[in-house]
């Protein structure tokens, strides 16, 4: 940790770039004061040990636990182009044919996580700050320091606790505190794949909690301008953000219908008729 350099900072602590083992990784450092309290570290590690189960291109690979005296610290693999939310803000809006690719990353990564036996995995904190980027230009879903298994036998079994994620992303019965399922990933998946075409939240200037307000309490939405959004994806998001978590695809349904829009995107670029998104 001597040459340790840090890369961000986040909830819990600060993120830090060291050689280990030979080998570039992330050490993320949880506070003192949230580590030196037994229940919460206990549910860390919990988590941790979780996490290490975990196999998958689109999920950022753990490696393990650093156990230094107050502080707790474990090691992931370093994902040198960093997360989704610093490259949004850089480039802006994506190109239609990598938005989708994007899509299918986060959908690929978050699917393994719902189907994981026994029990699946709801992260609850899906947001573009929580998908990192890796060299070969692909996706991974990270940070499930707040996911706790789903108890699978009622999908909607499980009753919030607090106040978990990212308001911008929050589906509405998390935000209204009721009992939720799988289907609340699938909401925010929905909000990334908007900030994707639109390189970033439609509502910035919005205070986040109010726009988690508004999306539980009056229905609100984000806009979809034809002349930026596929129809098809139009339709898939309208299908993922419904008020009603019954009625959101699953990640898998959602991965054949991108696969799909994807395939359509990239005939259209074969034959050199794709000037706007329009053409689907
Ligand atoms: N494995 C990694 N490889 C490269 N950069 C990383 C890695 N993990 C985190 N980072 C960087 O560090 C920043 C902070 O990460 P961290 O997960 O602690 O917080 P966050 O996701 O930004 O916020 P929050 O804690 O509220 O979820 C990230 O935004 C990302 O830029």
């Amino acid at each position: 940790m001597k040459e340790a350099t840090l890369i961000g900072e986040g909830a819990y602590g600060e993120v830090y770039l060291v050689k280990w083992r030979g080998t570039e990784v992330a050490a993320k450092t949880i506070r003192a004061s949230i580590a030196s309290n037994p229940m919460v570290k206990n549910a860390f590690m919990k988590e941790l040990a979780l996490w290490k189960k975990l196999r998958h291109p689109n999920i950022v690979q753990f490696l393990g636990v650093l156990k230094q005296s107050d502080r707790l610290i474990f090691l992931t693999e370093y994902l040198r182009n960093g997360s989704l939310y610093d490259q949004l803000r850089k480039k802006g809006k994506l190109d239609p044919l990598t938005a989708v690719a994007y899509a299918l990353d986060i959908a690929r990564g978050m699917n393994y996580l719902h189907q994981l036996k026994p029990h699946s995995i709801i992260h609850r904190d899906l947001t573009p700050r929580n998908v990192l980027q890796d060299e070969a230009g692909h996706l991974k879903v990270t940070d499930f320091g707040l996911s706790k298994i789903a108890q699978q036998k009622d999908s909607y079994g499980y009753k919030m606790t607090g106040g978990t994620g990212s308001y911008r992303y929050m589906a509405p019965e998390v935000y209204r505190r009721e009992s939720y399922g799988k289907s609340v990933d699938v909401f925010s998946f929905a909000l990334i794949v908007h900030e994707m075409f639109l390189g970033g939240p439609s509502n910035r200037e919005e205070a986040a909690e109010k726009v988690a307000d508004k999306t539980a309490y009056e229905d609100y939405r984000p806009h979809l301008a034809s002349y930026i959004f596929p129809e098809q994806i139009k339709t898939l998001l309208r299908e993922c953000w419904h008020k009603n978590p019954d009625r959101r695809p699953s990640f898998q349904e959602i991965i054949d219908r991108l696969e799909k829009i994807h395939a359509t995107l990239q005939e259209k670029i074969v034959l050199g008729t794709c000037c706007s998104c329009m053409i689907l």
